[in-house]
């Protein structure tokens, strides 16, 4: 998004007509566009669909002094709307069909290129919705390869929530013919997504990179995401959908063993933490939450809190 703001920065010293930059967004895209034009002094005005993304991503782009509209349509509404704006009004738009987004994108797959200190990973899994994301790493990849820094790019997996599919529907269909979905509701809300603006390009990327598309079900990537906070980190519920794609993956056998694998994390779980209240204490209808840890309700006496420490304490094993 910096790539972006200070192309249009750049514009506007140029007296160039731009009277501010635009964006339909589920939370994230927002967030950091009104950042970066509150740091450069750009009117920023955000199109988010209205109760549908967290209080988190509402409160980023209302804090940064954004011109937020709150408006009551799905994201897909939100897109259509501002493109329909910004082709009226010298507004910049800022979403990922716009290719200095994808251009600052790419960095991601140069980083992780030197975090494996140039040894080419054998799979990236990116989440997907509006598909921005998995032409841009491909991009950061193919052009490591041109320059000679790497000899091959790795094998794409881009993985969507059931509920918001209209890639993995394209990809099974073996890329016959793309029908955009109404997106479903869905705890992964930043890829509730039907009608991705880069579904051409995300379709160039895999073909280009032997890839494949994967979905996870609400519980999968609420399983993957408790799981995944359990072992230290706290990830979104995004990141748990392309998760729940690497166990698919490797259960299948088609990400081997010691395949060497990164999953694109997307978000910072603080940002969703309702849902991970939801999914702690069990109040998620018709999901098992196999891995909620709910806090023990115990009354204000040490014979109480003993009781239960006791109970909890007799089913560990000292480790020594
Ligand atoms: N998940 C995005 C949706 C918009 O995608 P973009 O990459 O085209 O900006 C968001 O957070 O708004």
């Amino acid at each position: 998004m910096t790539v972006l703001v200070s192309q249009v920065n750049r514009l506007r010293k140029l007296k160039r007509p731009v009277v501010g930059v635009g964006c339909a967004s589920t939370g994230d895209t927002s967030a950091a566009l009104s950042a970066y034009c509150a740091a450069a002094g750009i009117p920023s005005i955000v199109f988010l669909p209205a109760n549908k993304i967290s209080i988190a991503q509402l409160i980023q782009p209302i804090a940064n002094g954004a011109f937020v509209l709150n408006i009551d349509t799905d994201f897909d509404g939100c897109m259509k709307l501002i493109r329909e704006v910004t082709s009226e009004l010298p507004i910049y738009l800022a979403n990922s069909l716009n290719s200095l987004r994808l251009e600052g994108q790419k960095t991601a797959a140069i980083v992780i290129l030197q975090q494996f200190d140039w040894e080419v990973p054998d799979w990236v899994i990116v989440p997907g919705g509006n598909l921005g994301n998995i032409y841009a790493f491909y991009k950061g990849f193919k052009m490591c390869q041109e320059l000679g820094l790497v000899d091959r790019v790795p094998r794409l997996v881009c993985s969507q929530a059931a509920n918001a599919n209209p890639l993995y529907l394209y990809y099974k269909s073996e890329w016959i013919q793309f029908k955009a979905v109404k997106a479903n509701t869905t705890f992964a809300s930043a890829i509730q997504i039907g009608d991705p603006v880069s579904i051409d390009r995300a379709v160039y990327a895999l073909k280009n990179s032997n890839g494949i598309v994967e979905e996870a079900t609400e519980e999968e990537l609420m399983d993957a995401m408790a799981q995944a906070d359990s072992t230290e980190m706290f990830i979104c519920p995004h990141t748990g959908v392309a998760l729940s794609a690497l166990i698919k993956l490797r259960n299948s056998g088609v990400i081997a063993a010691g395949d060497r694998t990164v999953v694109v994390s997307t978000a910072h779980g603080l940002k969703f933490s309702q849902s991970k209240v939801d999914y702690h204490s069990k109040k998620i209808p018709d999901m098992a939450c196999r891995f909620a840890n709910p806090p023990v309700q115990v009354k204000a006496d040490f014979g109480s809190v003993m009781d239960v420490l006791k109970k909890y304490l007799g089913n560990k094993t000292p480790n020594h």
